[in-house]
């Protein structure tokens, strides 16, 4: 019996293991999703794209395929907008879909993208919304943000000192009352015109390398501190830079998406994971 086939594939170093599933016939388990996402024991990856038929999963899209995303402790996430680019970036390696412009389903929503020849992936993310405002602390020491729903949610903090001196490997705090569901928490510096640098500690990951909804959630947090809510900026995350726009109602997300292997999952592996 043939193994279960699997891809690996990043953007901007958020990594993610692929699972081709058309008809989610795979019994795909929080300790399944753990175990593949474990850099030791198992793939390595900050999440697991399932590839899936609209409809097979019960989720309506008005698209041929859903992404069915996790994060890396087995945990199901609304969203992941480097995600989509590579899970959009495989459909078109595969031919699954033709290069420009086709509809992603996601638990958000559907998400148009656009695979451009030169590789790179645009995604129409939909609105970035301004929801309040909170406080997380950081190794006993807090920081003010703003709320924002990409449809999943956000809390961006604004620096005056360099993000690059946070240290992120502890859960950082948060309001739970204000975030029953968990949260994703942002840092920021402005750069100058047009560009921020992000840090990102992700709900059910930990610190990642990039998050897309993370940067589009940071550039409206930037631009609604600055008192507007359209623009355009280059965000510098660890992994590389993407370019983010938000207007009234609607955002984009644009950056590289790669697939770096294909290969076949042991079964007896799979099945001992899935206990
Ligand atoms: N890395 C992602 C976001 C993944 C989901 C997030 N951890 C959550 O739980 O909401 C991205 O690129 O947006």
């Amino acid at each position: 019996m043939g193994g279960i086939e699997f891809l690996k594939g990043h953007g901007t170093q958020n990594d993610f293991v692929l699972l081709p599933d058309p008809d989610g016939r795979l019994e795909l388990t929080e300790a399944r999703v753990a175990a593949l996402c474990d850099r030791q024991r198992g793939l390595g990856a900050d999440g697991v794209l399932r590839v899936v038929r609209a409809g097979a999963l019960g989720e309506p899209s008005a698209g041929e395929w859903f992404m069915d995303y996790r994060n890396a402790d087995g945990s199901i996430a609304e969203m992941c907008g480097n995600g989509v680019r590579v899970f959009a970036r495989y459909l078109v390696d595969s031919g699954l879909a033709a290069e420009g412009e086709f509809v992603v389903g996601t638990r958000a929503g559907d998400r148009p993208v656009v695979v451009h020849p030169d590789r790179s992936v645009t995604v129409h993310m939909g609105p970035a919304t301004i929801t309040g405002t909170s406080v997380t602390v950081v190794a006993g020491r807090p920081f003010s943000g703003v709320a924002v729903d990409v449809g999943n949610p956000h809390l961006v903090s604004l620096l005056d000192d360099d993000v690059a001196g946070l240290d992120l490997r502890d859960q950082p705090d948060f309001d739970h009352d204000v975030f029953p569901n968990g949260v994703n928490l942002e840092f920021i510096n402005r750069l100058g015109e047009g560009a921020l640098r992000m840090r990102v500690h992700e709900r059910g990951v930990g610190e990642t390398r990039a998050c897309g909804t993370g940067t589009v959630a940071a550039v409206a947090a930037a631009f609604h501190l600055a008192g507007t809510d359209t623009g355009r900026s280059t965000v510098h995350i660890l992994g590389g830079r993407v370019e983010v726009t938000v207007s009234r109602g609607a955002s984009t997300l644009s950056g590289p998406a790669e697939i770096v292997a294909r290969g076949e999952l042991d079964e007896a592996w799979w099945a001992a994971a899935g206990s």
